[in-house]
C-alpha cells in the first residue's frame, strides 16, 4: 500500500519540487534585480543630486567671491564704488558671474537706506531687517547668505548673499546685497536631465521653501518634507508632490543652509527590471506549463505501464497457481542438440505434481537433462517422442499404462513449443476404473434388458432414440426401421408420433404415463417412465412396451361368455343390463326415443310338463328365433332366464314404430311350433315402456316394462301392454 502511494506520489513530488525550485529562483532573482534597479536609480539621484548641489555650491560662491571683491574695491575706493561700475560688462562683476544671468544687486548706506541697484526690486529700508542688523552690529569679513521669501503667495524665495561694507576706518559703511534666484539652478544653469517625471528641487533647510521642477514644469512650495530612505542616499517624499511615487536622493550643501533634491520616478527606474521581470515570469511559466504537461503525461503513460504490468503480473500468478494445481503433471521440455541434434530434453519448467511425479523439490529438478533425471524416459522412447513432435510440429496423445510398480494408466500429451515441447502427463487410472465398471455395468443391463420380453427403449430430452433392447431391435427391424440415434418422428412416422405426442409431452414434463395402443390386431401396454438429473430436471424417459394382445382376446372372451345366454344365444341378463344402460345414457344424451319390451311366453310350464325339457328348450329356441326376425337389426333381443325375455329398442322416431313392433311379436308367436316332429301351440305377453328424456334408472324402467307385462297378463294373455302416456295408438292391439 505505501509502496504503492510512493510510486503514485513520486513522479508528481518531483514535479511540484522542481517546480518550486524554479519558481523560488526565479521571483528571488525578480526581487534582486528589483532591489538593485532602485539601488542604481538612487545613486544615479544621488549623482544628480551632487551635480546640482556642485553647480549651487560653485554659483554661491561665485556670488560670495563678487561680494568679497565689491567690499575690497569699496574700501579702495573709501566709499566711491557704484553698482554701474561693479556691474559693467567686463566688470568685476561679469568676471565672476555670467551676466546672462543679471543677478540682482543692491547696495545699501550704513543707516538701511537703498543707495542703489541693478537687475531687480529692492526694499528701501532694510535697517530693520534681521541680517542688516546682524552686519551692522557683528563685524567681520564673512558673507552672510540666507534664504528669504519673496512672494508671500507664491512660496518664492531668493538665496541672499549680504556681506558688511566698511570705510577706510573700518567703519560701518553700508552692505552689498546678491540676490539667486534657485529656479536659475532647477531650470537654466547647468541643466540636471532626468528621465520623463523626474524631479529636481532645491530647498532651503532653513525655511523649508523649495523651487523644483517636474519635467518642464516649475513649481514652488513650502509644504515639502522628506524622511530618511531605505538606502543611505535615499531620501522618502512625506508630502508628494504629484502623487507619483519616486525615488529621491538629496545632497546637503551645509554652508548656504541648502539641499539639493532629485527623483526618479519608480516606473522609469523599475522599467526595464519590470520588463525582465516579465519575461522571467513568462519564461518560467511556460516552462512549468512544459513540466505539469510532462509530468501529468509521464504519470499516466507510468499508470498505464504499471497497470498493464500489475495485469501481466496477475496474469503470470493465476496462471502458475492454476498450472500448479493442474491434475496433470506439466513439463516444459527444451531441446538439447548436440552436433546440430536433438540428444536430450532439459527441464525448463514443471509445475507442482509434475514436481512430486519426479520425486524432488521443484527447484532442483530447473534446467536438468530429462535423459539423466529419468533414465527409464528414454528407455520408454520418450525422449524419442518429443524429438518426433518437435521436428514433426504435430501433437500425440497417448494412453499407456506402467511398466514398474503399481499398475497405473496414464493419459500423455505432448505439443511442439518454441525450441522445444510441453508435456502433461494425467493419472487416467481411476477413470479407466470407472468406465470399465460403466461399460460392466451396461452389459449386464442389456443382458436383462435383451432377455426380457417386453420392448425397452430410451428417448433423450431431444426425442432421439438412445438405447433399446433386442425385443424392440425385433419390433424396428420387423417395420423396416433403424431407431437408434435418429428422432422419435421419424422412427414413429408421422401419424403414429401425432397420436403419442401428448403422452409423450407428459413424460417430459415429469410423470409416468401408462396408457395401450392397438396395432391392427395387436394391443400393446405402453409405460412411460421420465428420467431426471441430479437437478430433478427430465432429461429423457424410457419406453417399456409390452404386447397384451393375447390377454386382451382372453378378457374379450370372458367377457362375451358373462353377457350371453347359452342356450338361444342372446345376450343374458348382463348383457341386457349392459346393453339397457348404454342405452339410456345415449337417449339422454341425443334426447332419442327408446322402448324397453319385457316378454312372458304364456302357459310354458304345461309344454314341459306334456313333452319333456327339451321340447321346452327347443320351444326357447325357436321363440328366440321368431322375436330375431319380428325386430330391426338394431333392437337387442336377451333371455332374462325360464320364459322370460327382453327387447331394447332405440332411435325411434315415433312410439308407434315400437307399438307396432310388439303388436308384430305377439302375432307372429300364434303360429303353432314345428319342433322335431312334436307341434306346440302356444302365445306371448308383452309389456311396453317408452323412455325420453325421464328421470329414471334402467332398474326402474325395467320394472315398468314388467308391470305393463303383468297387465297384459291379467287381460287374458295373448296381447300387449304398453306404457299409456306414449301409446297414441289404442294400447291393445288384438290382431285377429
Ligand atoms: N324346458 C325348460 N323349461 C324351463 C326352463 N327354465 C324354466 N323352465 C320352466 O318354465 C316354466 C315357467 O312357467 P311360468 O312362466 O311360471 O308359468 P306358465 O306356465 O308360463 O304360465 P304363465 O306365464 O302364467 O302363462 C317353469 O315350469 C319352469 O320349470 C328351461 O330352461 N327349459
Amino acid at each position: 500500500m505505501l509502496r504503492k502511494l510512493y510510486r503514485a506520489t513520486l513522479l508528481p513530488s518531483f514535479a511540484l519540487v522542481l517546480l518550486g525550485t524554479m519558481w523560488t529562483a526565479v521571483l528571488y532573482q525578480v526581487r534582486q534585480e528589483r532591489l538593485a534597479a532602485r539601488q542604481e536609480a538612487v545613486l544615479q539621484a544621488h549623482e544628480q543630486a551632487r551635480t546640482l548641489a556642485d553647480n549651487t555650491g560653485y554659483l554661491l560662491r561665485q556670488a560670495d567671491h563678487a561680494s568679497q571683491l565689491f567690499r575690497v574695491k569699496f574700501e579702495e575706493a573709501q566709499g566711491q564704488l557704484g553698482l554701474a561700475e561693479f556691474a559693467r560688462p567686463g566688470g568685476l562683476l561679469a568676471s565672476l558671474i555670467p551676466p546672462r544671468l543679471e543677478l540682482p544687486v543692491a547696495l545699501y548706506r550704513n543707516d538701511g537706506s537703498l543707495a542703489e541697484s541693478l537687475h531687480g526690486r529692492f526694499d528701501d529700508q532694510v535697517a530693520d531687517q534681521a541680517f542688516f542688523r546682524a552686519l551692522a552690529e557683528r563685524d567681520g569679513d564673512t558673507a552672510r547668505v540666507d534664504t528669504p521669501a519673496v512672494g508671500a503667495h507664491a512660496a518664492q524665495w531668493r538665496i541672499r548673499v549680504a556681506r558688511r561694507l566698511v570705510d577706510e576706518q573700518g567703519r560701518f559703511a553700508g552692505a552689498i546685497v546678491l540676490l539667486v534666484d534657485p529656479a536659475w539652478f532647477i531650470e537654466d544653469y547647468d541643466r540636471v536631465q532626468t528621465a520623463p517625471g523626474g524631479l529636481v528641487l532645491l530647498q532651503s533647510r532653513v525655511t523649508g521653501l523649495a523651487t523644483g521642477r517636474v519635467d518642464d514644469r516649475l513649481f514652488h512650495t513650502a509644504t515639502l518634507r522628506f524622511g530618511p530612505g531605505a538606502q543611505p542616499e535615499e531620501v522618502r517624499d512625506l508630502t508628494p508632490v504629484d502623487g507619483v511615487a519616486r525615488l529621491y536622493a538629496r545632497r546637503a550643501l551645509p554652508r548656504y543652509g541648502l539641499a539639493a533634491v532629485v527623483g526618479h520616478t519608480l516606473d522609469s527606474a523599475l522599467a526595464r527590471a519590470e520588463r525582465r521581470r516579465d519575461l522571467y515570469l513568462g519564461s518560467v511559466g511556460l516552462a512549468s506549463l512544459l513540466v505539469l504537461g510532462f509530468t501529468a503525461l509521464l504519470t499516466q503513460q507510468s499508470r498505464r505501464l504499471r497497470r498493464s504490468t500489475e495485469a501481466a503480473e496477475d496474469a503470470q500468478r493465476q496462471l502458475r497457481a492454476a498450472v500448479d494445481a493442474s491434475l496433470d503433471a506439466l513439463f516444459l521440455l527444451k531441446a538439447h542438440l548436440a552436433g546440430g541434434e536433438i540428444v536430450d530434453f532439459v527441464l525448463a519448467d514443471v509445475n507442482e505434481r509434475g514436481a512430486a511425479m519426479l520425486g524432488h523439490p521443484r527447484a532442483e529438478l530447473l534446467g536438468q537433462p530429462m535423459g539423466e533425471l529419468v533414465p527409464a524416459w528414454r528407455e520408454e522412447g520418450f525422449i524419442d517422442k518429443y524429438r518426433t513432435v518437435l521436428i514433426s510440429g504435430l501433437p500425440l496423445e497417448e494412453e499407456f499404462a506402467t511398466r514398474t510398480g503399481e499398475p497405473r494408466w496414464l493419459q500423455h500429451q505432448i505439443v511442439a513449443i518454441d525450441g522445444g515441447v510441453a508435456v502433461t502427463l494425467r493419472d487416467i487410472t481411476a477413470v479407466r476404473q470407472s468406465i470399465a465398471a460403466l461399460r460392466e455395468s451396461e452389459a449386464r443391463l442389456r443382458t436383462i434388458a435383451d432377455n426380457m420380453p417386453a420392448m425397452i427403449a430410451y428417448v433423450d430430452r431431444d426425442e432421439v432414440y438412445r438405447f433399446h433392447n433386442r425385443s424392440y431391435q425385433q419390433e424396428f427391424a420387423r417395420r423396416g426401421v433403424q431407431a437408434i440415434g435418429r428422432p422419435a418422428r421419424a422412427v414413429l412416422g408421422e401419424r403414429r408420433y401425432a397420436e403419442l405426442l401428448p403422452h409423450i409431452r407428459r413424460a417430459q414434463a415429469g410423470e409416468k404415463v401408462r396408457f395401450e395402443e392397438d396395432e391392427g390386431e395387436r394391443s400393446f401396454e405402453v409405460m412411460y417412465i421420465p428420467q431426471a438429473d441430479d437437478g430433478g430436471h427430465v432429461i429423457g424417459f424410457h419406453v417399456v412396451r409390452n404386447d397384451v394382445t393375447a390377454q386382451k382376446t382372453e378378457q374379450r372372451r370372458l367377457l362375451k361368455l358373462a353377457q350371453v345366454d347359452p342356450l338361444t344365444g342372446l345376450a343374458n341378463r348382463a348383457g341386457f343390463n349392459h346393453k339397457l344402460q348404454e342405452a339410456m345414457v345415449q337417449s339422454r344424451d341425443q334426447h332419442t326415443l327408446m322402448a324397453v319390451m319385457y316378454l312372458d311366453v304364456d302357459r310354458f310350464k304345461p309344454v314341459n310338463d306334456t313333452h319333456g325339457h327339451a321340447v321346452g328348450d327347443a320351444l326357447l329356441k325357436a321363440f328366440a328365433g321368431r322375436l330375431a326376425h319380428a325386430l330391426r337389426a338394431s333392437d337387442t333381443v336377451a333371455r332374462l332366464g325360464g320364459d322370460e325375455f327382453t327387447i331394447v329398442m332405440e332411435g325411434l322416431r315415433q312410439p308407434d314404430d315400437a307399438l307396432a313392433a310388439a303388436a308384430k311379436i305377439v302375432g307372429a308367436m300364434r303360429a303353432p311350433f314345428d319342433l322335431d316332429g312334436t307341434t306346440v301351440r302356444i302365445s306371448t305377453s308383452v309389456g311396453l315402456a317408452f323412455y325420453r328424456d325421464a328421470d329414471l334408472t334402467p332398474a326402474m324402467l325395467l320394472q315398468r316394462a314388467d308391470e305393463l307385462l303383468y297387465q297384459a297378463k291379467q287381460a287374458g294373455r295373448d296381447t300387449f301392454r304398453a306404457d299409456p302416456a306414449f301409446a297414441a295408438l289404442p294400447a291393445t292391439s288384438d290382431v285377429a
